[in-house]
């Protein structure tokens, strides 16, 4: 089973409880991994909310993973953590987490993208696809002419990030990348399971 499929990073401005269903129902809809992206709260809160998560996808085969954080995911042993180009190099965070933990890195341009085949790293996350008002401080935007170029090029498995909704899906899924993480589509969804449903139908 291919852990990339269908990514939710999960949304900072969401209450805990809002969090919580979110997650439930996006698992229901066949999400495949959960990244928790906390980028405004003190380290307690993100362990909160980590936990609260954790809780969650106790029992349901699904990854958690940790934006930004290796304190954050050894603290509540998560199954991994994806990284920026501004956070601890992946080397350190290898040496923390070990072999078994999932590691993700961030790739923002082509030269980061070349340099990360040295780089002891599970998967990258491509950034980003589209613009996208979830977050605004992005460096390019790949496309598809671009994720298909990285495709081509990258050894790992590839997450496309940025912009991805049901409209765009189609496109991505058609150039076989691995797995798509999305925010907005998801969370911002009326009924988050039936919008991770029909997105897993189309990556199908
Ligand atoms: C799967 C995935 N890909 C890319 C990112 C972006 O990470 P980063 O560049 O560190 O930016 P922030 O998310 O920390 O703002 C991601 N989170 N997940
Ligand atoms: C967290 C994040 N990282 C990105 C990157 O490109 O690095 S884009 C992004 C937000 C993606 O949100 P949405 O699915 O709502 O567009
Ligand atoms: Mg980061």
């Amino acid at each position: 089973m291919n852990p990339y499929r269908l990514y939710l990073v999960t949304d900072d401005r969401q209450s805990v409880d809002t969090l919580q269903y979110v997650v439930r129902e996006a698992v229901l809809g066949g999400v495949t991994m959960v990244q928790v992206r906390e980028k405004h709260g003190d380290v307690r809160a993100f362990i909160e909310r980590a936990e609260a998560v954790k809780a969650v996808l106790r029992g349901s085969g699904v990854p958690l993973i940790i934006n930004d954080r290796v304190d954050v995911a050894l603290a509540v042993n998560a199954d991994g953590v994806h990284l920026g180009q501004s956070d601890m190099p992946v080397a350190y965070a290898r040496r923390l987490l070990g072999s078994e933990r999932l590691l993700g890195l961030s790739v923002e341009t082509e030269q980061q993208l070349f340099e990360s085949e040295s780089l002891p790293i599970d998967y990258l996350g491509l950034s980003a696809i589209f613009a996208t008002p979830t977050k605004t401080n992005l460096k390019k935007h790949w496309g598809i002419a671009g994720l298909k170029r990285a495709l081509g090029v990258s050894s790992r498995p590839i997450v496309a990030i940025g912009g991805i909704n049901e409209d765009n899906l189609p496109d991505i899924a058609r150039t076989g990348v691995h797995g798509v993480a999305l925010v907005s589509a998801i969370c911002d969804a009326s009924c988050p399971q039936t919008a991770a449903r029909k997105l897993d139908g189309i990556m199908e």
